[in-house]
């Protein structure tokens, strides 16, 4: 099946070392082949709903399947450093690192240079449509507040995007713009500082890559060229490798036929590859917190040229994780104060205490945008929440996969061993699926999405790593098979589905005994959402007093901006933003 075959040779020769199996081949015979074997018998098309007893039952098979799901369970970054570690029998197993010099992610020299991405014309604007819902985005509040706000454009021809700029966006299949981009594009473009929030899949990439390019072109930017250290006039930053690329190639496609060079710089690539692809020339530098941390310190990019500093999904980037990455970043030698750069950050929630921390890396006069309710879900996606216990999620999840049939569909899980072992489980169940997650190998995660966006996977089994802003064509339906720690996240999970417009499903499992502290934020989620509130979830909201770090009284959303004395300074504080599920997980984001 299609993750036993991705196995990389690091893997096997790791496994084989477990098994006390000097030999190099694993398909050599014992246990190893029985483990390969099992999984073959089941190789096939069908779908079809089984009894599974993956994961409980002891055995070579049970066996084996463990220490697959547990390889590479070291971290990265800064809070998983120091070997590879994996679990085994409840043991833990350290390997010392093999120094890649990329200061980003430990562990063995990193050689994988990702292919090229397709240069055709009809790939680089290949684009899904609109949905029927799309129309209705312009019924949404919009709020905007600081002083002196531009008035908001209603079409592109207003925005006075350049013949190129213009030709790209039709190419794109853009006819008009979504409230973000109506707001966003006049504030970027009169050189305001932006903090904006806007519903998942409503087109806030756009809303800044748009108006960056543009005054890039109009002010004669030079043509990249190759030079030992490169001097960006953006940089855009985002807390995950697949994100990053997919905004970098939003860039390239806006940027087309134009002189203005984007590139993308992210941990689990080759470093000297990502280096020269650097070095060719780079206007806009695209990157993950690490990678470009590293390429910064390393002295191949100079900031003095630096005029557009963007956080997409700033929250997530602002909160305990990232915070000291950004810090760094900004006190980089070199990068402008921020009286002298444009800093704009775009999230789809935004929890008050980081937008009060965001407040510091943005000038005094700052425009707060907010188009419907800030952290509120996307309304285009059906929402159910079905009360389950542990013990009977994954005989629900295969009924549930049975009546998705081959429709595109996420189901999130709380760790990456998890999501090994559900994606497996899924396999021998014979439904075709691949797995995403931080353990797994660059390469690895590439195909896993590639192989999900192609169809050849209908069924991606992903922890948080997936959850914010990958923009995935036909994601019919998201599954919760395990409950987010936090609001914000099951927002951002939820919003992989009914994008730009389109309607979409998610479907959440409820434990009672683990998911209780969500009960209340996830009722209020759901109302504002106009979306059905099951009797027993609200009799869990409401009776659920006592419940660690759950303020009854507490909002779940911030009604806007924090400077209008939201209820931040009222109330008693709020649980910290966890991303709990990330913390708990080890390391998913870089
Ligand atoms: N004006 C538009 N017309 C048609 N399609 C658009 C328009 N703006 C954006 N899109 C498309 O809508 C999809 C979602 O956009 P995008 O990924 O920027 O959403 P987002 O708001 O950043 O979502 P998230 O919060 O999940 O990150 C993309 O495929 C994008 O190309």
């Amino acid at each position: 099946m299609e993750l036993w075959s991705e196995i990389s040779k690091d893997q096997k020769k790791f496994l084989n070392f477990l098994l006390g199996n000097s030999g190099s081949s694993w398909n050599s015979g014992g246990q190893q082949s029985s483990f390969k074997s099992s999984i073959n018998d089941n190789e096939g098309s069908s779908w079809k709903s089984g009894s599974g007893d993956f994961g409980l039952r002891g055995g070579k098979r049970g066996e084996l399947l463990c220490a697959v799901s547990s390889k590479w369970s070291g971290g990265r970054g800064s809070r998983g450093r120091g070997g590879y570690r994996t679990s085994f029998n409840s043991g833990f197993f350290f390997f010392p690192q093999e120094g890649n010099g990329d200061g980003v992610t430990a562990g063995p020299k990193v050689v994988y240079v990702p292919p090229p991405p397709p240069e055709e014309e009809s790939s680089v604007f290949a684009h899904y449509e609109t949905g029927i819902n799309f129309d209705k985005y312009d019924d949404i509040l919009v709020d905007v507040s600081g002083s002196n706000s531009p008035k908001a454009i209603m079409t592109f021809e207003e925005a006075g995007l350049c013949e190129s700029l213009s030709r790209n966006v039709t190419k794109s299949g853009y006819v008009k713009p979504t409230p973000v981009q109506k707001h966003g594009i006049p504030i970027i473009s009169a050189g305001r500082d932006l903090m904006a929030c806007a519903q998942t899949g409503s087109g806030k990439t756009a809303a800044f890559l748009l108006p960056i390019l543009q005054q890039l072109m109009s002010d004669g930017v030079a043509a990249s060229k190759f030079s030992e250290v490169q001097e960006p006039e953006a940089i855009i930053v985002a807390p995950t490798r697949e994100l990053i690329n997919q905004i970098y190639l939003e860039a390239r496609k806006f940027a087309y036929g134009t002189c203005v060079r984007p590139v993308v710089v992210y941990g689990g690539i080759n470093t000297g590859y990502t280096i020269r692809e650097v070095l060719k020339g780079c206007n806009v530098l695209c990157g993950t917190p690490g990678r470009l941390l590293d390429i910064i310190g390393r002295g191949k990019v100079g900031l003095s040229k630096l005029r557009y500093l963007v956080l997409d999904e700033a929250d997530r980037m602002l909160d305990m994780g990232f915070e000291p990455d950004m810090r760094k970043l900004v006190s980089s030698p070199g990068m402008p104060a921020k009286e002298e750069r444009q800093t704009l950050m775009f999230s789809a929630t935004y929890p008050e205490d980081i937008q009060r921390l965001a407040a510091d890396f943005l000038k005094t006069d700052y425009l707060f945008l907010a188009v419907g309710v800030v952290g509120g879900a996307c309304s285009d996606v059906e929402q159910h929440i079905i009360q389950v216990d542990q013990y009977s999620k994954r005989e629900q999840l295969l009924e549930l996969l049975k009546t998705t049939g081959t429709e595109r569909t996420m189901v999130f899980v709380e760790t990456k061993r998890s999501a090994d072992f559900i994606a497996t489980f899924l396999c021998q169940e014979k439904v075709p699926t691949t797995s995403i997650h931080g353990d797994r190998e660059q390469r690895e995660r590439e195909k896993a999405l590639g192989d999900f966006r192609s169809g050849q996977c209908p069924v991606l089994v992903a922890t948080s790593v997936a959850a914010r802003g990958l923009d995935i064509e036909h994601v019919q339906h998201v599954v919760n098979f395990d409950m987010p720690s936090s609001i914000d996240e099951y927002v951002h999970r939820i919003g992989r589905t009914g994008r730009c417009g389109n309607t979409g499903r998610a479907v959440s499992f409820f434990n009672p005994e683990s998911d209780t502290p969500l009960a209340r934020s996830l009722v209020k989620v759901l109302a504002g959402a106009q979306q059905e509130v099951p009797s027993w979830l609200e009799e869990i909201a409401f009776s659920a007093h006592g419940t660690t770090g759950f303020n009854p009284y507490g909002k779940v959303f911030a009604s806007t901006d924090t400077r209008k004395g939201g209820s931040f300074q009222k109330e008693p504080p709020q649980p910290a933003v966890q991303n709990t599920s990330a913390a708990a997980d080890d390391e998913e984001w870089e």
